[in-house]
């Protein structure tokens, strides 16, 4: 295999600051993209996921522009949007195809979404059974479950779902519909999901309703542009979490990275498991809180993670297990099915790339079992196009005894664009 060559480190020492939210950012362009009036986002994602959702607002007909991290959306209301004269691209993200079929279920046109060999893969029904009994026309493979996906959007009518999974993008995509919607529209999840939704469409003006796992909206709200300030990802931050708590030597700040609540699990488990992680100063920019994080070298031990947790962390998981599997003792990650329909089955590539490493790890139907141990040896894994897996193996590799060679590192421009180079700049 010709991967790149990840060689050890022993410590790290220095500030990063991570590249703007995933989620924040591409809701910060559709709402732009929806609203009346200009939208202004500063430290925009230039992951690959958040430049296809400004690619489809595009072929909708919404004009903006941009200047390296910040974006300039001249919106002229969802009911502007125009037919797409090709076909939409979601590329790898499933963020962009779930949320825009919700906004599109409104629209009076037809539209086709499609995406690359793994997003077309991914299950599409849990946003299309839903738009469909709210009025929208949807046709694609397996019954509207795999992409590409056809939608004659129209009149809709609001519904009260209950959802069988804690989904972001399930929630946000029936919400923005809900905004269309005569009537209201209310979902309910098992478990609180990620509520940048409901937080940013407050900020441009909409009333949400929401208690915990509820949320309500009222058809007709209409949106109006705002100035959105992205803090930094606490997914892409998360890296540096785990790798600074497991080089031998060194301290690493990383300022302005996003704390909402329901993206801290990563922190809360670190913790747990014995990290030394601070919370510096912090503020609320934009509806959304943020901090500096101060981390510093430590023994690990081994946690179980399952429950409520899971969806405060779900995008961690990859760079946890290789935590886990370096900390003393077991760790049992459960209830975290979701996993397999990422990006990848990531439960299943982080098993076996974490055992070609030389991690002592066991594939559960729902998560996994690490047993912990003081050293990886290092080996060769692939990324298998999945951003976080590239970013995992990177760590992995700066973590080991003799470096690991990552194919497709490539994939990491997905969320965190010039990784390897920007780490490099903290290396002792
Ligand atoms: O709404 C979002 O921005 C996201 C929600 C999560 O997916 P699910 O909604 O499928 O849980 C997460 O895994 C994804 O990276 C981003
Ligand atoms: C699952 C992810 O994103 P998406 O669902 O938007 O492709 C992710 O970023 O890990």
């Amino acid at each position: 295999m010709g991967g790149v060559f990840v060689k050890p480190i022993t410590g790290v020492k220095g500030e990063i600051q991570v590249p703007g939210d995933k989620s924040i950012s591409h809701r910060a362009a559709l709402l732009g993209g929806m609203a009346f009036g200009e939208t202004h986002v500063t430290n925009f994602l230039l992951g690959q996921d958040c430049l296809s959702t400004l690619g489809c607002l595009r072929e909708l007909g919404v004009a903006w522009e941009r200047q390296g991290t910040e974006v300039w959306l001249h919106g002229k209301g969802m009911d502007n949007w125009q037919e797409p004269a090709n076909v939409l691209d979601a590329g790898n993200s499933g963020t962009t195809f779930r949320l825009m079929l919700g906004v599109l279920a409104g629209s009076p046109f037809s539209v086709t979404l499609t995406g690359d060999d793994s997003l077309r893969s991914r299950p599409m029904r849990r946003v299309t059974d839903p738009l469909k009994q709210m009025g929208a026309r949807i046709l694609g493979r397996r019954e509207g479950n795999l992409a590409p996906i056809t939608m004659q959007g129209g009149q809709l009518l609001g519904q009260s779902f209950q959802t069988e999974v804690a989904s972001a993008q399930v929630k946000s995509a029936l919400l923005l519909a809900g905004l269309r919607a005569k009537g209201e529209t209310s979902v309910q999840e098992p478990t609180l999901s990620r509520d940048h939704t409901e937080r940013m469409l407050r900020g441009f003006g909409v009333e949400v309703q929401s208690d915990n796992t509820i949320v309500k909206v009222k058809g007709g709200g209409k949106l109006t542009g705002q100035n959105v300030s992205v803090p930094g990802d606490i997914s892409s931050a998360a890296f540096f979490l785990v790798l600074g708590s497991l080089v031998r030597q060194g301290e690493m700040i990383l300022p302005e990275v996003g704390i909402n609540p329901t993206r801290t699990g990563i922190i809360d488990v670190l913790q747990a498991m014995g990290a030394d992680i601070e919370y510096l100063e912090s503020s609320e920019i934009c509806g959304e809180p943020r901090a500096a994080l101060r981390v510093r070298p430590s023994q690990l031990r081994g946690i179980e993670i399952s429950g409520d947790l899971i969806p405060r962390l779900i995008d961690e998981i990859p760079i946890l297990a290789l935590a886990a599997s370096l900390a003393e003792g077991e760790t049992v990650i459960r209830d975290a099915a979701e996993l397999r329909i990422k990006e990848t089955d990531r439960i299943k590539r982080v098993a076996e790339g974490l055992k070609a490493l030389g991690a002592t790890i066991e594939e559960l139907p729902d998560g996994m079992r690490i047993k912990g141990r003081p050293e990886l040896h290092g080996g060769e894994v692939s990324s298998f196009g999945d951003h976080r897996l590239a970013m995992t193996w990177a760590v992995a590799g700066m973590l080991s005894q003799e470096g690991v060679s990552v194919e497709n590192m490539a994939a990491a421009n997905v969320s965190f664009p010039n990784f390897l180079e920007i780490v490099e700049k903290v290396v002792l």
